[in-house]
């Protein structure tokens, strides 16, 4: 990797970034299947990580009026469904959108010297080690990424269990909640000044393996992908990405960077309450694979973005690990020595296993370029902005979720770019809060891995089992467009039309169209000539045609083809195949 490409951060260079970016879909597929016993076991079984502290309560949204039912509450969030007050309450959205389990205030300074095993008096339970869940240190670091949970002096948040509130189904939809998902897209509108003229266009190097090839789909469909959604809702058939020529123009690594992150965690987010899905009407929880389908198996590029998050955040997490174990002084447990080994050892084995595969993203790519500080700058504010919207998330199990996430991801971003820094040769300190967010942000990619390899059988399953919709739809338009090409049976196999040898040779009853013999031997030798040489050239222009035609059909099932390889290779869901060999149908003939 030169210098001179490196600091021309802005070209999409697949190259270059796949040199650190080589993980296929499949690999990290199995990266995940080898870590998640070690990211389960982290954070189910330890106190420091299964509780997280968050200002959940007593924060308005900054960005629009809460009172004017245009917020994110849930009293003005639209229900999904008409009849809900028909329902029993503990399946309505308003109650499935509500914190579970114990919860316990953040204590006071004194409180925490006074007792320091146990600050919360017991509040989260008798067994949890509260000297591993308490947060002593609020100061706020200018590094962040993320509003630090601690920045309103009004109040420190709760402590509350993740695992009594899992990410699923809660309910909450509609206006209040697109306008939120509305909002974050909308951060990642850099300014065009972020972007020099030097730096953002021309110059792409054409990936050259099919590991840039990956790298390529990934980041290919992030800056776009507002556009064509739009485009999509007018025109279903607008492809998912547009191959434009202008791809890089006027977009940069660090835009599509931020755009994949939100659409990834979304996509996650999507996963979840698919896999986690109440049927309100039967109270049933059980994975709804229509939900999946509408959500993501149908847009292939939200779950690129989600692995494109687990490679972003396996990075991070790799590289913190030398920075815990070096840092023996990491004190997780203060009052608790075997849970504090216990929690290292655990924290480790995680580290360790994410480490395995190298060259999984190269940050080093990002904010290199002459406008670098000022466009982290930016890239910084626009990631606060995202944190500041979830207050306007009006669920509190999904507020929590989404506030943690972002801070995940906001932790991941700090220890890409904060530490190994040239300008802070020391490395920011993680506070508790991102350390069990970026954790705990991690099981829940994995996880989402996890279930869309799952959703995807079902899918299979379903597909080979009957005709699905889809693919009705897709037959008929087929159909169609054999309609306007005409290239029908008998043409792409000329050898089955016979042609009589000489005129007056008798025509097989085979092809003679429903003719009867009666009929034939009233007709005149004339008649008979006149309208065998009519058959003729039917049977000769539509050979000539099919013959025509042929490139252009084996063009389009190599396409096909190719394109259901590719998914194949990269893990995305293979379409249904599009062409069918045949053997013609005698009757059809002419
Ligand atoms: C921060 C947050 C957390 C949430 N947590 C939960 C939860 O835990 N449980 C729960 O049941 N609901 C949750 N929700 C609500 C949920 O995300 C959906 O908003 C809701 O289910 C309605 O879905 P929808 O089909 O209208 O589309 P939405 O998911 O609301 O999406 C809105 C639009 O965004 C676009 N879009 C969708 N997915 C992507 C993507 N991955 N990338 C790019 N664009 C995309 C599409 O154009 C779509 O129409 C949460 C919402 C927010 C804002």
């Amino acid at each position: 990797q030169s210098q001179d490409e490196a600091q021309d951060s802005c070209v999409i260079s697949p190259k270059s970034i796949v040199g650190d970016a080589c993980a296929s879909f499949s690999t990290l597929d199995r990266l995940n299947q080898n870590i998640r016993p070690a990211v389960n076991d982290l954070t189910h079984s330890t106190d420091f990580f299964s509780h997280y502290r968050v200002n959940l309560f007593h924060k308005r949204c900054p960005f629009w009026n809460d009172e004017n039912g245009m917020c994110g509450n849930i009293a003005c969030a639209v229900e999904t469904l008409d009849n809900e007050k028909d329902i029993p309450l503990v399946w309505r959205a308003s109650e499935l959108g509500k914190l579970e389990g114990p919860r316990a205030k953040h204590p006071g300074k004194r409180a925490q010297k006074e007792r320091p095993l146990k600050p919360l008096q017991g509040k989260l339970g008798d067994n949890v080690g509260e000297s591993c869940v308490v947060e002593y240190d609020d100061e706020c670091d200018d590094r962040d990424y993320c509003v630090p949970e601690d920045e309103s002096a009004a109040s420190k948040g709760d402590y509350v269990s993740l695992l009594r509130n899992p990410e699923r189904y809660t309910g909450y939809a509609g206006d209040g909640a697109r306008q939120v998902w509305d909002a974050i897209y909308r951060e990642n509108c850099f300014q065009r000044s972020s972007f020099p003229h030097a730096a953002s266009l021309g110059k792409t190097t054409k990936p050259k393996g099919p590991a840039a090839m990956d790298f390529k789909a990934v980041i290919d469909a992030a800056g776009r992908q507002q556009n064509l959604e739009q485009q999509r809702q007018q025109n279903p058939l607008t492809p998912f990405v547009a191959k434009t020529g202008l791809e890089y123009e006027d977009e940069c690594l660090e835009k599509r960077v931020f755009y994949k992150v939100m659409s990834g965690m979304h996509a996650s987010i999507s996963t979840h309450l698919c896999w986690d899905f109440l049927n309100q009407t039967t109270g049933q929880w059980q994975p709804n694979v229509n939900c999946y389908v509408n959500r993501l198996h149908k847009f292939p590029e939200r779950i690129s973005n989600l692995y494109f998050n687990y490679a972003l955040l396996t990075r991070a997490i790799a590289k913190l690990g030398p920075y815990l174990s070096r840092h023996e002084d990491y004190t997780f447990c203060m009052g608790d020595r075997d849970q504090d080994a216990a929690t290292r050892a655990k924290v480790l084995a995680v580290t360790e296993k994410a480490a395995s595969v190298p060259h999984i993203f190269d940050e080093s790519l990002m904010f290199t370029n002459g406008e670098g500080p000022s466009l982290k700058e930016d890239f910084r504010n626009r990631f606060r902005n995202v944190s500041r919207l979830m207050d306007c998330v009006g669920c509190d199990k999904c507020r929590l979720w989404g506030k943690l996430q972002t801070a995940g991801y906001g932790a991941a971003l700090k220890v890409l770019f904060e530490f190994d820094n040239s300008e802070n040769p020391e490395p920011p300190v993680l506070k508790r809060t991102e350390l069990v967010a970026l954790f705990n942000t991690y099981a829940r990619l994995g996880s989402s891995l996890e279930a869309i390899q799952k959703f995807r059988g079902m899918v299979e399953e379903a597909e080979a089992a009957e005709v699905t919709p889809d693919q009705k739809k897709f037959e008929e338009r087929i159909k169609e467009a054999e309609k306007i090409n005409v290239i029908p049976d008998r043409a792409k196999k000329p050898h089955h039309v016979v042609v009589p040898s000489s005129p007056s040779e008798p025509v097989s009853s085979e092809h003679v169209d429903g003719e009867g013999e009666e009929e034939k031997q009233d007709r005149t030798v004339k008649e008979e000539f006149e309208a065998e040489l009519q058959r003729v050239m039917k049977a000769f222009k539509i050979v000539i045609r099919g013959y025509l035609g042929l490139p252009g059909l084996l063009w389009n099932i190599a396409i096909s083809e190719l394109n259901r390889l590719w998914q194949f290779y990269i893990g995305l869901p293979v379409s249904p195949r599009t062409w069918r060999l045949e053997r013609p149908s005698l009757n059809d003939e002419l």
